[in-house]
């Protein structure tokens, strides 16, 4: 994607030192673009940790690049594995990781240590150029629902979105951002009601920066604005990521989004997730029961991050001193509240049979 006219993706080799790899600070935005350069298993391990890197795909992506940093270290068969355990651990929900890095392992296994190093950046760019493929796929078949919605009245075509699931949160394009991008490019009017997505707020500072640099229409709403605006007419679809997707169809995403879709059950407003099929886990059936959710720390509620008057990074508390704090970082919405998902391979329901369809060979 462009940002002031030169195209990024969110994860890259150095052109010059042809190892090094380039993130962009994501806890950093909206209020500065700063690029880190990892050269390390331990730095990316941390990035991924942090949120410095983050959404489903692109953690994937990023590990991949982090065990070919590792291997530059150590080739060995012992420190690969060892690696690679370390880094498919960061975080538990997303599968991308965890399928990122055990088609690493596939490849590496099977390649003398000596040449690893130079099998695994290839493996690693190869899974980055097919997460760009699939996200413009996903971003074609998800233009057609925006299309017939703008064929149907006058006006803007509404769309709910929770978290970030757009460019930055994936290697380009992104997944739910990327039918509206397209939607946009093409002169369809559309506007976003972004959800701020309490607590890290990812909504707030990456959605709405993303479709801000863009020039794609729209509003930050509280995330409990949603039923409401739904409830007077003012959504025509909510599309959303996800990090997991089981192979009935349940579909893990930020928390909150579960909440989405029962007000959009509830308001007869269509419940679309995007997703390529490297987020969907086939060895799982029962969403809310097998998908792992992760429980970050507490201070990402207690504390928020934004700017001060002076434009200065700040962090404020919002809760007395001594009030213990939950953070479940993701819920699961389960099948029978999602219109249907949006794949690289085309739509299709939210059950067996739907991705059986379209992904044959998995099942
Ligand atoms: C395109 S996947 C985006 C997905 O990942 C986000 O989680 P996080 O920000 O914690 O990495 C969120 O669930 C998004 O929907």
């Amino acid at each position: 994607m462009k940002i002031d006219n030169v195209s990024y993706r969110s994860v890259w080799v150095d052109a010059e030192d042809g190892w090094s790899v380039h993130i962009f600070d994501q806890t950093r935005l909206p209020w500065s673009l700063d690029i880190l350069r990892l050269t390390g298993r331990d730095q990316v391990a941390h990035a991924i940790r942090t949120m410095q890197v983050r959404g489903a795909p692109l953690i994937g992506a990023v590990a991949a690049y982090g065990l070919a940093l590792a291997l530059r270290h150590d080739s060995s068969d012992e420190a690969m594995e060892r690696d690679a355990a370390l880094l498919a651990a960061t975080r538990p929900t997303a599968v991308n990781l965890g399928w990122a890095i055990r088609r690493m392992l596939t490849r590496l296994r099977t390649t003398a240590p000596a040449d690893r190093v130079a099998a695994a950046y290839d493996e690693a760019g190869r899974i980055c150029d097919e997460d760009v493929i699939q996200n413009e796929a996903i971003g074609r078949q998800g233009l057609e629902l925006i299309e017939q919605v703008a064929g149907l009245r006058p006006g803007p075509v509404n769309i709910l979105t929770h978290c970030n699931a757009g460019w930055i949160a994936t290697v380009d394009w992104g997944t739910a951002l990327a039918p509206i991008y397209m939607a946009h490019d093409r002169g369809i009017d559309v506007h976003v009601w972004v959800d701020e997505t309490r607590p890290r707020n990812q909504g707030a500072s990456l959605t709405a920066w993303e479709l801000g640099r863009h020039g794609v229409k729209h509003t930050v709403i509280a995330d409990n604005a949603g039923g409401h605006l739904m409830q007077h007419g003012m959504v025509d679809m909510v599309i959303v990521g996800t990090d997991r997707v089981t192979r009935t169809g349940d579909v893990a995403n930020k928390i909150g989004t579960y909440l989405k879709a029962l007000a959009a059950r509830d308001n007869g407003v269509p419940f679309w997730v995007a997703l390529p099929s490297t987020t969907i886990d086939w060895g799982i059936s029962d969403g809310v029961r097998e998908i792992p959710i992760e429980e970050r720390a507490g201070r990402e509620v207690t504390h928020i991050q934004g700017r001060d008057e002076t434009g200065a990074p700040a962090t404020v508390q919002l809760v007395p001193d001594g009030s213990r704090a939950a953070n479940p970082a993701f819920d699961v919405t389960p099948a029978r509240l999602v219109t249907g998902l949006i794949t690289e391979r085309g739509r299709c329901p939210a059950t067996a049979d739907g991705l059986c369809d379209l992904f044959p060979e998995y099942v």
